[in-house]
C-alpha cells in the first residue's frame, strides 16, 4: 500500500500507517495514549503494557523503571551468571553423551529461570527439565497465537468468568495462559497475606510494587497479578527467540561464529556486561540479532489525544490512532544495504556515519512506552552469547532456515511450519 499510495496510508477507518523514518520520533514521543483495543487483546488490564492513558502509565510505569534501569540489571549479573554456568553444565553433558540438544528450548528454559529469579526469588529450574519444557513459553506462545481473535473479540471477560474445566476443553492453549497467571498470582496473594512492606525481599520486584508512596489501587491484588504476569510473559519469549536467531546465523555462516570467538578470546577475558559491550564484534552481532529479528510484528498503535500533528501536507487530527512498523526501520537499504544480510560489520562505522544506524534501531520501541526490560534483555543478549560462543563449538542438526525465520504473525514472528526449532550437536568444549 505505501508502495502504490505513498508514505502515508489510512489502513483502517481510524488508523493512519507512516511509513517514514524521520517521522518515527514523532509519533512514539511526547505524551502520546495507546489503541483501546489493547485492553481487549491482553487480558492483562492493569499492567503498564495494557495501560491507554499516557498519565496513568506513567504512573504505573515508574516503579518498574527503576526496577530495570541499567544499575539494577548490573547489580544482578550474578543471577544471569549463575543461570548461564547451568546452561553451561548441561551442554557439557550433551558433548559427554553425544546427544542432540534443543538450543532454542535450552534458552527458553534459561530466560524464564532468569525472570523467575529476579522478579520473585523464585527457582523454577526449567534448565534441569530433561527437555527443557517450560510453561511460562508455552503460554507466551499460546497468547500470542489468539492476538488475532482477541483484537477483533474483547474475550477477557469471558474467559474470567468461565470453570477452568470449560477453558481446558475450548482450548488447551487458553489454559496454559492461565495456569501461569495463577502462578503469578497465588506468589502474590501470599506476598500480600502474610508479610508487611518492609519485610519483603528488597531484591523482588514485590518490593518495588509494593512501595509505600505507591497509590493504594496500584498495591491491589489484581494489578500485582497483572503487572507481574506481563513481565513473566514478556521476559521469556523476546529474548529467548533473538538468542535462538543469533545462535541460528553463527551456526549457518561458521565464519561469522570464529570471527567473533576470535574477538572474544584476543579482545576481552571478561565477563562483565559493560566490558562486553565494548567489543566491536559481538556489539555488531547483538544489533544485527535485534533488527533483523526483534522488531515487533504488530503496529503498536498510538495516539496524541490534545495535540495535532502535522506530516508534510497532511494534517492529523488529536486523537487519531496513528502507527509505523518497525520493519520499515530496520529494512531502510539506503542506512542498511543489502537489508536482509546479516552483517555484523556494518556496525562497525556507525560513528563516522553520524550514528545513523543506531538511531533506525528500534527494537525496544521509542518514548515513554518503550520496553521497560531493555536493559535485562542486553545483558542476557551479551553475556549468553559470549559465554556460549566461547566454550563450545555446534553443528546444526536437522535445522534450516525455514525452521527458524519468520513467516508468520501473531504479533510475534514465527517460522512457516511448526516444527523442533533450532537443534544442534555440541562437537566441542573449550577449556
Ligand atoms: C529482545 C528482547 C525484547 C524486545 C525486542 C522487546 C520489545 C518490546 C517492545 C517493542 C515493547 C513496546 C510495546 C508497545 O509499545 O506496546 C516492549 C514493552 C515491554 N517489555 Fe519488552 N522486549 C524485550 C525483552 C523484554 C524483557 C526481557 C522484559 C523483562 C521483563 C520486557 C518487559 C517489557 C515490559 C514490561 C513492557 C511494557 C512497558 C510499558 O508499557 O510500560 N521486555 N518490549
Amino acid at each position: 500500500m505505501h508502495r502504490q499510495f505513498g508514505p502515508i496510508v489510512r489502513i483502517t477507518p481510524h488508523e493512519v500507517h507512516i511509513s517514514d523514518p524521520d517521522f518515527y520520533a514523532t509519533i512514539y514521543g511526547g505524551h502520546r495514549d495507546k489503541d483501546p483495543s489493547h485492553f481487549a487483546r491482553l487480558s492483562l488490564t492493569t499492567s503498564s503494557l495494557a495501560t491507554i492513558e499516557h498519565h496513568l502509565h506513567a504512573s504505573r510505569r515508574r516503579p518498574i523503571s527503576n526496577y530495570f534501569s541499567k544499575q539494577s540489571i548490573e547489580n544482578m549479573e550474578p543471577v544471569i551468571t549463575s543461570k548461564i554456568q547451568k546452561l553451561s553444565t548441561r551442554l557439557q553433558e550433551a558433548h559427554t553423551s553425544g546427544s542432540i540438544v534443543p538450543l532454542d528450548a535450552a534458552f527458553y528454559a534459561l530466560t524464564a529461570d532468569i525472570i523467575s529469579e529476579y522478579c520473585y526469588g523464585l527457582r523454577v529450574n526449567y534448565l534441569d527439565d530433561k527437555c527443557f519444557n517450560n510453561g511460562l513459553h508455552k503460554a507466551t506462545k499460546s497468547l500470542s497465537k489468539l492476538s488475532h481473535i482477541m483484537h477483533f473479540i474483547p474475550c477477557d471477560f469471558l474467559i474470567k468468568s468461565m470453570p477452568d474445566w470449560v477453558l481446558s476443553l475450548i482450548s488447551p492453549s487458553v489454559k496454559a495462559v492461565l495456569d501461569a497467571k495463577e502462578s503469578v498470582r497465588a506468589k502474590s496473594k501470599s506476598i500480600l497475606c502474610n508479610q508487611k512492606t518492609q519485610n519483603l525481599d528488597k531484591r523482588t520486584i514485590f518490593y518495588a510494587l509494593n512501595e509505600p508512596g505507591l497509590p493504594p489501587q496500584q498495591r491491589s491484588l489484581e494489578h500485582l497479578v497483572d503487572q507481574g504476569s506481563q513481565l513473566m510473559g514478556a521476559g521469556v519469549e523476546t529474548t529467548g527467540s533473538t538468542l535462538k536467531f543469533i545462535m541460528f546465523h553463527l551456526l549457518h555462516n561458521k565464519s561469522l561464529l570464529v570471527a567473533l570467538r576470535n574477538e572474544l578470546m584476543e579482545e576481552s577475558q571478561s565477563t562483565r556486561w559493560s566490558d562486553l559491550e565494548k567489543l566491536p564484534y559481538l556489539t555488531g552481532v547483538v544489533n544485527e540479532g535485534l533488527r533483523l529479528f526483534a522488531h515487533h510484528f504488530g503496529r503498536l498503535t498510538r495516539s496524541a489525544p490534545f495535540e495535532t500533528l502535522y506530516y508534510k501536507h497532511w494534517v492529523i487530527p488529536a486523537g487519531t490512532l496513528i502507527s509505523a512498523s518497525h520493519y520499515y526501520m530496520h529494512m531502510d537499504p539506503q542506512v542498511f544495504p543489502n537489508p536482509h544480510k546479516f552483517s555484523p560489520e556494518r556496525w562497525f562505522d556507525v560513528k563516522e556515519n553520524g550514528g545513523q544506524q543506531n538511531s533506525r534501531l528500534v527494537p525496544f520501541g521509542k518514548g515513554t512506552r518503550r520496553c521497560a526490560g531493555q536493559n535485562l534483555a542486553l545483558a542476557e543478549l551479551y553475556l549468553v552469547i559470549a559465554g556460549v560462543v566461547r566454550s563450545f563449538d555446534f553443528e546444526l542438526f536437522e535445522t534450516s532456515p525455514d525452521d527458524i525465520l519468520h513467516y508468520r504473525e501473531y504479533q510475534i514472528g514465527f517460522p512457516k511450519k511448526e516444527n523442533d526449532g533450532l537443534k544442534v550437536e555440541v562437537t566441542q568444549v573449550f577449556k
